[in-house]
């Protein structure tokens, strides 16, 4: 908790106004944040200073792992937050390669499970990563990489959290993944339950056990309709303890987490937390 209210402070401290083209808004910005979760010992960066909507992040996550394209198999599973992306930005309704309602295109997931190549045919990039660690092989390249920009044009967003980069290292799995562009009072909150869920998931599917998650992100930014909020009110609130995640042990494969896992799977205890705030949302 503490590094997320140490960036929040900085933003409001140190940072810089700029324009921003899509959104029509300006944003104060820094450059670089490292933030590091312990996945193995169970330290759930749950944002407590106010209520965190943990189940829609994860479901976010599953999605991602699913490859899913579509607004309406994110809200089956929990998830409303690709509902303006897929159906509110011009720019996307307008473009021809968007198949209708709900659709996002080719993004997130679909770049990690069916990745193009130019000479026909997809590479699943997770999968290849889970049987090479199932198998105790790290190659130096166990990397999901979302960031496709051939196809940019062919999605509704490009993706912010963009590479997921697994290591070994003897029985510990380690993540270091990388976010181009980061809305800290709303997507932060989201991303860090999503890097923490993504090791302890990998993790316990390939039977290794998980160390630290390592958050690298570039341009961190507050949207101007969103400070007063974070500043005036998130920030004069003292956080709580943290609260601890829980995950069904019966999730034992990628093909698990394919079918049959919903969000009845995983538990968040001692969750104490302020009022719940509602932040305004650029698409
Ligand atoms: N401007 C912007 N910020 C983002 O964080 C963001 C995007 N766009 N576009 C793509 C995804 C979608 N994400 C979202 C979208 C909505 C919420 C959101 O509305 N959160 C509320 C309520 C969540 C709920 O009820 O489930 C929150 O209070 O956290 C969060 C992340 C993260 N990403
Ligand atoms: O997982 C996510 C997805 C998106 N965001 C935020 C970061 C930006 O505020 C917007 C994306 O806008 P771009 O113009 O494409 O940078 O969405 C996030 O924080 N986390």
């Amino acid at each position: 908790m503490k590094q997320y209210l140490d960036l929040c402070n900085r933003i409001i401290d140190e940072g810089t106004w700029i324009e921003n083209e899509r959104t029509g808004k300006r944003c104060l910005t820094v450059i670089n944040a490292d933030l590091t979760y312990n996945v193995g010992n169970n330290e759930f960066p749950l944002i407590t200073t106010r209520k965190s909507f943990w189940k829609s992040a994860i479901a976010e996550m599953l999605g991602y792992i699913r490859g899913y394209d579509n607004a309406a198999d994110f809200r089956a599973l929990g998830a409303k937050t690709w509902d303006a992306n897929a159906n509110e930005n011009r720019v996307w309704l307008n473009n021809p390669h968007r198949k209708g309602v709900d659709d996002m295109g080719r993004v997130y997931g679909v770049q990690g499970r069916a990745w193009s190549k130019p000479d026909g045919g997809t590479i699943d990039q997770l999968k290849k990563i889970v049987d090479n660690l199932k198998a105790g092989i790290d190659d130096r390249g166990e990397i999901l990489s979302f960031y496709n920009p051939g196809e940019f044009h062919m999605g509704c967003l490009r993706p912010c959290m963009h590479t997921h980069n697994f290591s070994l290292l003897g029985d510990t799995l380690y993540l270091n993944s990388f976010q181009r562009s980061c809305d800290v009072p709303l997507g932060l909150n989201f991303n860090q339950v999503q890097v923490f869920t993504l090791l302890a998931l990998i993790a316990q599917i390939t039977g290794k056990k998980p160390g630290m998650a390592y958050h690298k992100i570039v341009n961190a930014h507050i949207y101007e309709d969103q400070l007063a909020l974070m500043r005036d009110v998130q920030l004069k609130r003292e956080p709580f303890e943290p609260a601890s995640l829980s995950i069904n042990p019966d999730i034992k494969s990628l093909e698990d987490l394919e079918t049959w896992v919903t969000m009845d799977d995983f538990e968040v205890s001692g969750y104490q937390h302020h009022e719940a705030i509602k932040y305004p949302f650029s698409v």
